[in-house]
């Protein structure tokens, strides 16, 4: 295997003449602003060194990547209880789908899901106001990149909050079964917010850094899961990390990883590194597709797939 920061500055430049391919997230006002020119990747092993190239310090709306921490959040608050209120099935679905709700009572199908994060986002809730949860989320973000610059965009969360009827949709729609705690537009609330985190693919790659070492952040020395719940984490995010894209990502990347509509995707090389990168165009089912693309690349040349390695 080539140098990492030459595969990674490889990788950059194969990719140059195609940034701006996708479709930038315009549903969301302030996302359809974003330079869809934008390219960053950055690659952390677990000794630390840090490989990475284009616009990697730049922070950019991480959106349902936000779905992670919150997902290990709630775990931490409520243990094995939390799979009480979602599922662990990937859905096949759009990652704003209603269909399922309906015949499964409104609990949704997994965390990653809109459906399945706003039930998750209830339940970081418990015993908060909805400004305390977000706090606590901006925190434990903090934690986790041991850096305490990371922020909310209140511009996106604002933006976010006058158009989301779809989200106000599923939340009132699993709301009617019973299955949120708190108000809707609390709930709401807090789940806009945490989208609106803005994030660098450095300060990313950082905070996803512990899944890739059985739980424990090797640069910071603190244990956040154990080993068993990284595996968990880990396994989810390959099973509905992508929503109905999950499969074409494990079978041309074979990383767990968690995309966003703001470009960003985190993905983890178990036992060996983090990833993040960001390319704001994205592909029919809403995961950014130079990022996709630049996963499977590094995927190939460093062997890292979970499922075999190649000679
Ligand atoms: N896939 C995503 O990143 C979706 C997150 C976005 N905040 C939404 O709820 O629509």
């Amino acid at each position: 295997m080539a140098e990492l920061q030459t595969i990674v500055n490889e990788i950059h430049q194969a990719l140059l003449p195609r940034l701006g391919e996708g479709k930038v997230a315009d549903y969301i006002p302030q996302l359809a602003r974003v330079d869809p020119k934008k390219f960053g990747i950055a690659v952390i092993d677990i000794h630390g060194r840090v490989y990475k190239a284009g616009d990697c310090d730049e922070p950019f709306s991480i959106q349902s990547v936000s779905k992670v921490f919150t997902l290990t959040l709630a775990l931490g608050k409520h243990g094995e209880t939390t799979w009480n209120r979602v599922g662990r099935e990937p859905s096949g679905s759009a990652f704003n789908s209603i269909v399922q709700l309906e015949h499964e009572n409104g609990k949704p199908r997994n965390p990653f899901i809109n459906a399945g994060a706003i039930a998750i986002s209830d339940l970081v809730m418990s015993g908060h106001t909805p400004r305390e949860a977000i706090g606590e989320i901006v925190r434990f973000v903090q934690y986790l990149a041991d850096d305490e610059t990371i922020a909310i965009d209140p511009d996106v969360a604002r933006s976010e909050t006058a158009t989301g009827y779809r989200n106000f949709a599923l939340a009132n729609f699993m709301k009617s079964f019973g299955k949120l705690d708190h108000a809707v537009d609390h709930v709401l609330g807090v789940y806009f917010h945490q989208c609106a985190l803005a994030m660098s693919c450095t300060q990313l790659a950082r905070a996803a850094l512990f899944l890739a070492n059985n739980g424990k952040n090797p640069l910071t020395g603190h244990t956040v899961v154990s080993s068993q719940r990284a595996r968990r984490i880990n396994a989810l995010m390959l099973t509905c990390g992508h929503y109905d894209g999950s499969g074409d990502f494990a079978y041309h990347v074979g990383l767990p990883g968690k995309s966003g509509v703001g470009g960003g995707i985190m993905a983890v090389a178990p036992g060996r590194a983090s990833v993040a990168v960001w390319s704001p165009g994205l592909n029919q089912v809403g995961n950014s597709l130079l990022g996709s693309v630049a996963l499977e690349m590094l995927a190939a040349r460093t062997g890292w797939s979970i499922f075999g390695t190649q000679h």
